[in-house]
């Protein structure tokens, strides 16, 4: 079998060709809420530069895992090393640096109500860079808010004035607030339409590609999996059973991962993305350049 769709017990034995190359690494991670065992010996590497699409049934603990390698979760046993730092040890003065080196939307946005977008995007650049002046700090701000999409009116705005999709903007243009290089998302394009989904997915691609981002990505989306993430990590029995591209996570016989792949919604998805990649090819054979559903 390939190394990369591989029980993460057997890691620790493999030879690894991203030795060095993982701004994430998880290791044995248990989490437990009162008598309830989320995680129990969790293994996860997440390489540089990859978007990585983390999928598992409703209260498997996917976004308890993000918090855990974001800090805000401490584990009951286990190790998390975010860009070369611990962050499951201690505190210490490091703490403050690793944390203005990721950006997080989180599920809903998790805007400030009483805040215009402008003013949400300006909380992290006030907290970690509280020196700089507030001309640059509003024009930083504003050029995020366009980064993420939004026109510039959006600025003044409440996020009560916003619909779902510009809210999740406004979030991402908060989480790249501080230019980081990680990106952690949870279930971004949840409550979307299908062409704003879309249209948020190739945003993701677009920043990743020129922010040169590592993006940790929650989703239930199939169409997300298949459009975006160059691997996908699967949680099931409170690990990470598989780490590997879809092809890999199809070849292995684990009943949760058919059942969500080849089922009636992993079934369609594939079928669009073969649609999808016969009108790219067809197009790039006229020597045309590829569609851009946000019709940049
Ligand atoms: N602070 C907490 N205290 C107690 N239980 C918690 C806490 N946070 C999460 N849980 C429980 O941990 C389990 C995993 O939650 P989590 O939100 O990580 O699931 P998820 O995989 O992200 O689910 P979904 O796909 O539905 O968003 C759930 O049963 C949840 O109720």
């Amino acid at each position: 079998m390939d190394q990369t769709v591989t029980a993460p017990e057997a890691l620790a034995d493999l030879p690894d060709p991203f030795e060095g190359k993982y701004p994430i690494r998880v290791r044995g991670v248990r989490n437990v809420f009162g008598t309830h065992v989320i995680h129990d010996g969790l293994d996860l590497d997440v390489r540089r530069g990859e978007i990585l699409g983390v999928v598992g049934g409703s209260g498997t603990g996917k976004s308890v895992l993000m918090r855990t390698i974001i800090g805000l979760q401490i584990p009951d046993a286990g190790e998390v090393d975010v860009l070369g730092s611990s962050i499951t040890d201690a505190r210490d003065d490091d703490d403050i640096d690793i944390r203005s080196r990721w950006g997080v939307l989180f599920q809903g946005g998790a805007l400030f109500s009483t805040l215009t977008v402008a003013e949400n995007v300006e909380v992290p650049l006030r907290e970690f860079y509280p020196e700089i002046s507030d001309e640059l700090r509003h024009e930083i701000a504003r050029y995020k808010v366009l980064l993420s999409g939004l026109p510039a009116e959006a600025t003044s705005k409440y996020p009560a004035e916003l619909s779902g999709g510009m809210k999740k903007r406004a979030g991402l243009a908060r989480a790249l607030a501080l230019d980081p290089e990680l990106l952690f998302l949870d279930e971004p394009t949840a409550g979307l339409d299908p062409i704003g989904a879309a249209a948020f997915d190739q945003l993701i691609l677009k920043l990743q590609q020129t922010l040169d981002l590592t993006v940790f990505l929650i989703t239930h989306d199939l169409d997300t999996l298949y459009e975006i993430c160059d691997r996908v990590a699967v949680i099931a029995d409170r690990k990470v059973i598989a780490v590997g591209t879809i092809p890999e996570l199809l070849a292995l016989d684990h009943p949760w991962i058919q059942e969500y792949f080849n089922g009636p919604r992993g079934r369609a998805a594939q079928d669009a993305q073969a649609r999808h990649d016969a009108v790219r090819a067809t197009l790039s054979d006229d020597g045309r350049s590829s569609p851009d559903p946000d019709g940049a």
